[in-house]
């Protein structure tokens, strides 16, 4: 089932109403937090398996965001077979929470590497695998007509960091069906990875994902944030005019054919933007072998697991930012 602006409201996941914490210990401080979430490393009591329980708040500014948080857990289910989106376990409900239990990714965000003195950053042979397995990811959402809408290193998570592990992607709570509505024309995601068709509320699409990805790359080969200005009025700005340097200092030891990818993503127009499965035939993603991962994922395109189209076709609701 789908609403008009593109979000599940069908899930299949049992909702469990037994304490959470019959079954799991939380250990360690917190390992995120946001406006209406936080997550919290646990331990399962009956196997010492971790976990990671992201507590989301039902009731959010004096509203019922429930099914905002069954949008969530939805698409979280259709992605269980990309082994590139985290894992959901199981799902509780209190009377003010809903408790979603995850995969754990023990490497935490990218972000900390991405910053990371010389030493610990990413090479460029580093950033290729990581960037192969995040296009994968998400060519597996585009193909089942998902965007995730906030993509940036701080929900790109490391199963291990040192050895360098595989990346899970993470936060679907922006995440929309783009086939079910005409327009999505939501301002949404976080200012410096947000695409120009955001800023100017023109529809969003798989395109505007891409963006983000182009951004990501440029920070994770560079460490720095291309669009990234002293407010956020001036990182909107820096986006809306293409603002960005492929300077040589910065790209200093980076080859050409990774600014070129780059440039292939960061492309005002959202039709001209190369695609998730054009970018993974990409000669500088070509520049080191891998193991296909398409050999590990079924494509679920078109199966039982398709979302419900929706009931109404009205137009979008134009939301303010
Ligand atoms: C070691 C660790 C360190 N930092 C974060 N940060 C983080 C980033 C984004 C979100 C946003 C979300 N969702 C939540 C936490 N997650 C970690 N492990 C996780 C986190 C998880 C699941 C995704 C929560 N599994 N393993």
């Amino acid at each position: 089932m789908m609403n008009r602006n593109g979000m599940v409201t069908h899930m299949q996941t049992r909702i469990r109403t037994d304490p959470f914490s019959s079954n799991y210990t939380l250990v360690g401080k917190e390992l995120g937090r946001g406006k209406f979430a936080v997550v919290k490393k646990c331990v399962d009591k009956s196997t010492g398996k971790e976990y990671a329980a992201k507590f989301l708040r039902k009731r959010r500014k004096g509203e019922d965001c429930r099914m905002d948080i069954i949008n969530e857990i939805a698409i979280l289910e259709m992605a269980k077979f990309s082994p590139h989106v985290v894992d959901l376990r199981e799902v509780y409900e209190t009377n003010s929470e809903l408790i979603l239990v995850l995969e754990y990714a023990a490497g935490g965000e990218i972000f900390n590497q991405c910053l990371a003195d010389h030493g610990d950053a990413f090479t460029e042979k580093d950033v290729i695998r990581l960037i192969r397995q995040i296009l994968n990811g998400v060519a597996y959402l585009h193909r089942n007509n998902v965007v995730h809408l906030d993509l940036k290193p701080q929900n790109i998570l490391l199963t291990n960091s040192n050895p360098l592990g595989d990346i899970r992607i993470v936060d679907f709570g922006l995440s929309r069906r783009v086939d079910a509505v005409k327009e999505i024309r939501e301002i949404l995601g976080t200012p410096e990875y947000v695409a120009p068709e955001i800023l100017n509320y023109e529809p969003i699409s798989t395109a505007t994902d891409m963006w983000s990805i182009g951004v990501l790359t440029y920070v994770m080969l560079t460490g720095e944030s291309p669009f990234l200005g002293d407010n956020k009025q001036e990182t909107f700005l820096n986006i809306s005019q293409m603002n960005i340097q492929y300077s040589q200092d910065v790209f200093e030891g980076i080859t050409d054919l990774a600014i070129d990818f780059i440039k292939a993503l960061l492309i005002k127009n959202p039709r001209k933007r190369a695609k998730a499965e054009q970018c993974l035939q990409h000669p500088w993603l070509a520049s080191c072998p891998d193991i296909p991962d398409l050999l590990k994922e079924p494509d679920l395109s078109q199966s039982e697991h398709e979302l419900d189209t929706p009931q109404d076709d009205d137009e979008l609701v134009l939301m303010a930012s």
